[in-house]
């Protein structure tokens, strides 16, 4: 489904028109589609057939508690990086036993909430990690299920700030030395390795660095198995991409075949953690045009978002489309470069952009559903923008605009 589409002129979030709900709610405002969260997750979900499996949407995505409820409603499993992240999914409704937890330096109180949580699996990135989670383990007299996830040292062909499975990256461990940590994980006694798990890097749009990173997780699972470590399932992470401009991704069932061709093994339950995939198209940052600033040298359009808002242009040069809501009739498209009014010349949404603007119209930056809201901060003393989630022809405020009181009641002076 396309979520976004133009009706009478005008753009809409399934039935809602964006340019009232930016007059109502105000901007920046980001809206997401419900219907859009629901097929991209139910998508990854049948494409598996008769295979065991579990699609745990990234956390760290898109976090809003109605966007987690949405998808825990049809049965979605988590992948979470922080005992904050857990704290969400419990408070949406999730599934504790559909939870995997990843991240590199997980805190001894964090280990113990998703024990007692009872989470499905640790994904242990270190021998360190694997120490303490034993220690806390043991202090509590629990079980910890546990999976390594391992760096198969694949190139993913994405941008290199989001590749993660290189040996130059800091995630995971040595793919090559990892029989020797599940050993260690297998004589501990409060242990229990059920799994493995990898994850290679974020908006890949090829298959095959997918494929790779499997062909050596099967070769690690065959020698652990010689070394009587008999496994229940296989992680392998999240990563595919979508498309924000020219990319051309794989459909996700022809991602998901071409994983299960490749194991061939009706026998061992696969988890992927997607989070991009499903989030990205499912949501638009609305911002309005402040002013309009041209010069002998180039046109800046300032608007009211910026980098605090959104930050993946200024972090990662990356592309997102910026469309005008209610396209103009009148008059013709210049080159504009896309401004926030925060005070850092990195400050842009976009660069070079063609669009016929006024001051006062209102434009929607596309695929901002991941890696949006979450990645917001409140840099310059901006509250962040409110959350809006359209199902059918409603429009439900998921999360209020910030007020000055929210950035700056927690601060006080000290005393003389
Ligand atoms: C461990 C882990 N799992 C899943 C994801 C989700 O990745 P994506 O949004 O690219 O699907 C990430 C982020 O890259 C991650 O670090
Ligand atoms: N935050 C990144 C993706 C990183 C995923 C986290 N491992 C982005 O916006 O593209």
């Amino acid at each position: 489904m396309t979520p976004f589409t133009y009706n009478n002129g005008s753009m809409q979030a399934e039935a809602v028109s964006l340019q009232q709900l930016a007059e109502e709610h105000g901007t920046p405002l980001y809206v997401y589609s419900r219907a859009a969260f629901e097929e991209r997750w139910q998508a990854f979900d049948q494409a598996f057939g008769e295979q065991p499996h579990l699609v745990c949407y990234a956390v760290k995505t898109n976090s809003n508690i109605a966007v987690l409820n949405v998808l825990a409603k049809i049965g979605a499993g988590f992948d979470i990086v922080s005992q904050g992240e857990l704290e969400r999914v419990l408070r949406a409704g999730g599934d504790p036993k559909k939870v995997v937890f990843s991240g590199v330096a997980k805190q001894p109180a964090e280990i113990k909430r998703a024990l007692e949580a009872g989470i499905r699996c640790f994904n242990i990135e270190s021998h360190a990690e694997l120490d303490r989670i034993q220690d806390v383990a043991s202090a509590m007299n629990m079980i910890a299920p546990i999976s390594i996830r391992v760096n198969p040292d694949v190139d993913a062909k994405t941008h290199p700030y989001i590749s993660t499975g290189l040996k130059d990256n800091k995630f995971g461990v040595d793919i090559n030395t990892a029989p020797e940590l599940y050993q260690k994980a297998a004589d501990y006694s409060h242990i229990n390795p059920i799994g493995i798990d990898c994850h290679i890097g974020s908006q890949l749009t090829e298959i095959t660095p997918f494929v790779d990173a499997l062909e050596r997780v099967l070769a690690l699972k065959e020698q652990l198995g010689q070394q009587g470590i008999e496994l229940h399932h296989l992680d392998l992470g999240g990563g595919l991409g979508i498309q924000y401009t020219d990319e051309t991704p794989p459909a996700i069932s022809d991602y998901i075949g071409a994983l299960l061709t490749k194991l061939n093994d009706k026998s061992i339950e696969v988890i992927i953690e997607p989070g991009r995939a499903i989030a990205g198209n499912a949501g638009v940052l609305l911002t309005a045009v402040e002013f309009l600033k041209p010069t002998d040298h180039k046109n800046f359009a300032i608007i009211d978002a910026a980098m605090n808002d959104l930050i993946r242009p200024a972090l990662y040069q990356s592309y997102q489309d910026i469309v005008a809501v209610t396209p103009r009739s009148d008059g013709t498209d210049a080159e504009w470069d896309l401004v926030g009014p925060v005070c850092e010349t990195g400050d842009f949404l976009g660069k070079g952009r063609s669009l016929n603007l006024k001051a006062g119209d209102i434009l929607a930056v596309k695929s901002a559903g991941a890696y949006g809201f979450t990645m917001a901060s409140n840099y310059n003393t901006r509250p962040r923008a409110a959350e809006i989630m359209v199902d059918g022809d409603k429009a439900h405020v998921i999360r209020r605009r910030e007020t000055y009181d929210d950035l700056i009641g927690l601060e006080t002076v000290i005393a003389d």
